[in-house]
């Protein structure tokens, strides 16, 4: 459509913008990535320079870049789009939101995690089946969710089966009158089997309470999580171990990266094709430094920082959360006096830009449309 002869791509995240190889993304090369999971470019942590990244865009040659990945991929090129910005150059940066932690800001959702949450369902059907068949069963759960918990949040919602789901953004406890062990005391007599979901970002705190903290941070600088899946699955076979009042059957399953692992599903895949011709779309009509991605349910362009400044977390205190509360029938783990510092400690939602525009006034003459 744009007489396109040359798509280059990056091997390995911002790593392989100062490495030699490049792959050609050819239509034949591309012609059924949708089909696998993973990425055939390869991906890292870390390894973020900018100013040799830019030199490697001006060397190559290169008049249009964009950048696919999670929030912290996008605080990346919303840096490489203001050095390009510093020096002049000719070249449109367009982010697309992919990550299955749903993570990012602003828009709808991320690409991946419909995906994510479909492939959770396998292992909570599995947790629950383990948990039915065993007196006293309790079938735990570990997904994915470092900083927010919305696969946890889906997965539980749309499975039915999950009696209690645990996520970073809302503190529990373990012992004591409204907390989890008494819950799942309660849910055992009442039912003879429980389901527990926990994100991989949920009760930290209580964990750096109980061991050594490590203070570890990977590559790109997020911190290193201890397994909360082992940690609450052994805290739960001690408390009832210790009580001898009811005998309990745990089995603790961890899916999280044979679910980041497979190829999206159907619902991502469309989705996928409409942020690569939006972005595609964008950067042709001269626009930069903007990521793209539905807005309540329109295809829009956001401008970088309108999404680098926070992150996207569940709101406890809204709709989505109480409705998981009630379908689980949880305790909140929360007294009022949270529920106040929540609410004042919370930004109001963003809405749609309207209005707004991300184009670069030297390079871009037109205000961004919504796209359908
Ligand atoms: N604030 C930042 N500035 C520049 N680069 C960043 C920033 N945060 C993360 N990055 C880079 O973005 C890449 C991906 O970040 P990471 O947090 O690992 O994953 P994700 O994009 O899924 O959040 C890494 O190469 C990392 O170095
Ligand atoms: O062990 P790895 O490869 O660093 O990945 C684990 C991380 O991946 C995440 O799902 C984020 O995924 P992405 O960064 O791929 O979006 C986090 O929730 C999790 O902590």
């Amino acid at each position: 459509m744009y007489g396109v002869n040359k798509v280059l791509g990056i091997d390995g995240g911002y790593k392989g913008f100062y490495a030699r190889n490049t792959i050609d993304l050819t239509p034949k090369v591309v012609n059924d990535i949708h089909k696998r999971g993973g990425t055939i470019l390869g991906t890292s942590r870390g390894g973020h320079d900018t100013s040799k990244i830019v030199d490697s865009i001006q060397d190559r040659g290169i008049n249009q870049v964009y950048i696919i990945g999670g929030d912290g991929t996008q605080k990346g090129a919303a840096v490489i789009y203001e050095e390009i910005r510093r020096r002049g150059l000719k070249v449109s940066v367009a982010g697309i939101p992919k990550t299955i932690d749903n993570d990012i800001p602003v828009i709808d959702r991320s690409f991946g995690f419909d995906t994510a949450v479909e492939e959770a369902q396998r292992a909570i059907n599995a947790a629950h089946v383990e948990a039915e068949s065993i007196e006293n069963g309790i079938g735990v759960v570990k997904l994915m969710g470092r900083y927010s918990g919305f696969i946890a949040m889906y997965a539980t919602l749309a499975s039915r089966d999950v009696d209690c789901c645990l996520i970073p953004e809302s503190p529990f406890y373990l012992e004591g009158r409204g907390g989890l062990f008494e819950y799942i005391e309660k849910r055992l007599k009442e039912n003879g089997h429980m389901v527990i979901v926990i994100a991989e970002g949920a009760g930290q705190d209580l964990l750096s309470e109980s061991l050594q903290s490590m203070n570890q941070q990977d590559a790109s600088g997020n911190k290193l999580l201890k397994d909360v899946g082992l940690w609450i699955s052994q805290r739960i076979k001690n408390h009832f171990g210790r009580q001898q009042k009811i005998s309990i059957n745990l089995k603790y399953i961890d899916p999280t990266y044979m679910i980041r692992a497979i190829p999206s599903n159907a619902a991502d895949n469309v989705y996928c094709t409409l942020l690569a011709q939006s972005a595609v779309h964008g950067a042709m009509a001269g626009y930069t430094g903007f990521i793209c991605g539905p807005v309540n349910g329109r295809h829009s362009y956001i401008p970088f920082n309108h999404i680098t400044e926070k992150q996207n977390k569940v709101v406890i205190t809204d709709r989505m959360w109480a409705r998981l509360l009630s379908s689980t029938n949880q305790p909140s783990f929360l007294n009022p006096k949270d529920v106040i510092e929540v609410q004042e400690g919370e930004e109001p939602p963003t809405q749609l830009l309207e209005g707004e525009n991300c184009k670069d006034s030297k390079f871009a003459t037109k205000d961004i449309p919504s796209m359908t």
